[in-house]
């Protein structure tokens, strides 16, 4: 069964259509990629996914239909968006942030040992653990905005443009971190990027949204050889 489905999703702003009937799919523990131009609706597509922008299609999350579910009941009930930005609480520390990000889960014990899990992934995020999250790094931000969503231990993460003003090095370890999310934890992850060298290195599958619509959908091998994604997103010229 697929982690999650997306049929016929079209979204906008102020009644104007941004994107329109995208279906797509993200299996248990798989990487897809989201690629397409500046513009062409990717975020557009994680934020009605995720609920927080109004939207019509059907979604289903494990099976389970949640086409008519708020945007925090989604979060509850399996799906994590790391928004473009990070969205981190910069004015409440590390560790406030990670258990607000943990603000549907009633176990007070499996917050405290869910946090505990990812001070030991990120040693980083646990030596600056009282420290205000806007004081933060660029990439202990995005490890910081990608450990709040997994406290959940969501069934989907959503990641929008996670490389975003981090340095080479940092993004090389952050899509490592990804890729072992998928592995180990079976997290399917949906991964919007302008950097598609890397993440059709570690997605399984990706899809090219233009002008709000898929146009190209297959596996990241395959795309990886198309001489139109070369082109466009990869900076191979034919
Ligand atoms: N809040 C908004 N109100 C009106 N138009 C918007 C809003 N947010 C985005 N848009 C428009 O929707 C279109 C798609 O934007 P979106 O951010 O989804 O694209 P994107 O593919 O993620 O682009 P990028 O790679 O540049 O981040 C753009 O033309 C943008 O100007």
């Amino acid at each position: 069964m697929n982690a999650l489905e997306i049929h016929g999703l079209s979204a906008g702003y102020g009644g104007q259509p941004i994107v329109r009937d995208i279906r797509l799919t993200v299996g248990t523990g798989e990487i897809v990629a989201l690629l397409g131009a500046n513009g062409a609706g990717k975020t557009t597509t994680l934020r009605a996914a995720s609920g927080v922008l109004r939207h019509s299609g059907k979604l289903h999350l494990d099976g389970q239909d949640i086409s008519g579910v708020s945007a925090a009941r989604r979060v509850a009930l399996g799906l994590a968006h790391v928004p473009q930005g990070r969205g981190t609480f910069v004015d409440f520390s590390v560790e406030e942030n990670l258990r607000l990000g943990a603000y549907s889960v009633t176990s007070a014990q499996r917050i405290q040992d869910d946090t505990a899990y990812w001070f030991g992934v990120f040693p980083r995020l646990k030596e600056r653990r009282a420290q205000l999250a806007g004081s933060l790094s660029g990439g202990e931000q995005q490890m910081l905005a990608i450990a709040r969503a997994m406290m959940t231990r969501p069934k989907v993460l959503m990641c929008d443009e996670p490389s975003l003003g981090l340095a080479p090095a940092v993004t090389a370890d952050l899509f490592v971190l990804l890729r072992d999310l998928a592995a180990d934890r079976g997290t399917g992850i949906l991964i919007v990027e302008q950097n598609a060298h890397l993440t059709l290195e570690i997605a399984a599958r990706a899809y090219v949204l233009e002008h709000g619509e898929i146009a190209i959908e297959g596996s990241a091998a395959t795309l990886s050889r198309n001489s139109e994604i070369q082109r466009a997103y990869l900076g191979i010229e034919a």
